[in-house]
């Protein structure tokens, strides 16, 4: 089962930063209430890591046990640790170091500090995705567990950028990655984006969230948001890909939203 995608249209790129912020504070405090921790894939960009600001400067966020989130990203940067590029460094400053996380809780992919190709860094972090739900099935108790852990722990939410390209995490239009069936995570090599070496979720892998809320502004987004919203093939068009077990949610600003199909723009009380 997955989700159509639903889509909320926002002012602009101020706004829609706050709303995702507000947003995502509220599900991280209900799916808490429900089931004491909440896993959420974070993305780099600039909405991702805005995003990820508002939610620091929110004063709604000490409703939230941060020491009870678990974080992963979908896509990093296959460069030094410390370097400026990395996705999980922007989200450090952004929030992670603003906010009393549990760094056991933290995954962040391999870096060129510990790998020697992007493909080994993809290969550790399915590794260790894959021991995450293993200890989840190892905690489960219900009834109805399955006999068998799966190679992912449960992803409430997966956050993704939207490239003018309409690349997603660090699956590229046409690229091997955007192609893939049988890994939850790959290496790349060739980025047209640079740096050119990255690790990535893969569609599969993505696709089993429960949520996934794709976040975008800008009018140079406008030609990806449309194609993606209007069915095209995820080979050409990556963010036509993304859809969510419960939820395939697209939080955009009216920049971006200028060639979204008119079916699926919700109007208000008025029609306007
Ligand atoms: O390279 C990347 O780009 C996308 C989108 O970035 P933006 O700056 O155009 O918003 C991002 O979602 C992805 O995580 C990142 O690695």
């Amino acid at each position: 089962m997955s989700a159509d995608p639903r889509v909320s249209i926002h002012p602009d790129s101020t706004v829609l930063m706050a709303a995702i912020a507000a947003r995502l504070i509220t599900k991280l405090v209900d799916i808490q209430d429900r089931h004491g921790e909440a896993t959420v894939v974070l993305t780099g960009g600039t909405m991702g890591i805005g995003s990820l600001r508002a939610v620091a400067e929110s004063p709604a966020a000490k409703a939230v046990d941060w020491s009870k989130v678990n974080f992963w990203w979908g896509d990093e940067r296959f460069v030094p640790a410390d370097n400026a590029e990395r996705n999980a460094r922007q989200a450090h400053e952004a929030l992670l170091s603003r906010i009393p996380v549990d760094p056991a809780r933290v995954h962040v992919p391999g870096s060129t500090d510990d790998f020697g190709s992007p493909e080994e860094a993809a290969a550790d972090y399915a590794r260790r995705l894959a021991d995450a739900a293993a200890a989840e099935h190892a905690a489960d108790m219900s009834d109805d567990r399955p006999e068998h852990p799966g190679r992912l722990p449960r992803l409430d939410i997966v956050l993704l950028g939207v490239g003018p390209d309409a690349h997603v995490a660090s699956l590229f239009p046409e690229q091997a990655g955007i192609r893939e069936k049988e890994l939850t995570v790959v290496g790349v090599q060739n980025s047209p984006k640079p740096p050119p070496g990255r690790v990535s979720l893969t569609l599969p892998a993505i696709n089993t969230a429960l949520e996934v809320w794709m976040v975008v502004a800008g009018e140079d987004k406008a030609g990806a948001v449309g194609l993606a919203l209007a069915g095209a093939n995820p080979v050409q068009v990556p963010a036509a890909g993304p859809r969510g077990r419960r939820e395939t949610l697209w939080l955009i600003d009216e920049n971006a939203a200028s060639r979204v199909p008119e079916q699926l723009v919700r109007k208000g009380p008025s029609g306007a």
